[in-house]
């Protein structure tokens, strides 16, 4: 008999999904949120439902390979980068995705990195104590094979650690959406927040430039 998922687990990934309904971030049956549990479990959404509407069922467990411990249950699509995130950073406890309309645009028309610079709101990143600062948001390709995503993440994080470079708040994928964690589900929500804003000024600025 398998451990329930703790109610905390349950309330917090419920209540992500109506604050980022509230921005219109998760249009459709777009986004999945999820929260790391002890002993290598992972609270994440089932695959296909409103997450502005979730409820205790829409959320089952998943090991750190993906695999669902209930069987007949669909986890989230994008569970593969769910685990990506929390192999690769221990301290992360919480993982939101969403698709606003600033992340998808910028991401179609950016390079490799969305460059944010001079924002007060920076310092809601870890480690950045002044706006007098730039932060390189990563944008990776997106790939209806969400393993083969994950093997160019990884790849891309091998890289930024080579250089030396900070790891970002978070990674856009292009036309897709927006990947974001923290050590808390208030922490996540936070993040994304103050990059969805940034993202909103650039988006701004680059319609007033055209
Ligand atoms: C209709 S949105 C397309 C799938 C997607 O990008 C997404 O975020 C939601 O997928 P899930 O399987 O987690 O519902
Ligand atoms: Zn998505």
């Amino acid at each position: 008999m398998p451990e329930p998922i703790p109610d905390a687990a349950i309330a917090a990934i419920v209540a992500a999904g109506r604050r980022m309904d509230r921005h219109n971030w998760v249009p459709a049956t777009a986004g999945n949120f999820s929260v790391r549990l002890p002993a290598g479990r992972i609270a994440v959404t089932r695959s296909g439902v409103h997450k502005g509407f979730l409820a205790p069922e829409h959320v089952m467990v998943v090991d750190g390979e993906g695999r669902p411990e209930d069987p007949a249950l669909r986890p989230s699509a994008e569970t593969l980068l769910h685990c990506g995130i929390y192999r690769r950073f221990p301290e992360a406890r919480a993982v939101l995705h969403g698709h606003s309309v600033a992340n998808t645009v910028l991401s179609l028309h950016a390079g490799g990195e969305i460059l944010l610079s001079g924002y007060e709101l920076l310092k809601a990143f870890p480690g950045l104590p002044t706006h007098e600062a730039t932060v390189a948001v990563p944008v990776v390709p997106n790939d209806q094979d969400i393993a083969r995503m994950q093997q160019g993440l990884d790849a891309r994080w091998d890289s930024l650690a080579r250089s030396g470079t900070a790891i970002p708040p978070g990674y856009l994928i292009r036309g897709h959406g927006v990947y974001v964690w923290a050590e808390t589900m208030d922490g996540a929500l936070a993040r994304l927040e103050a990059l969805e804003f940034m993202l909103e000024c650039a988006l701004q600025d680059l319609q007033r430039r055209d």
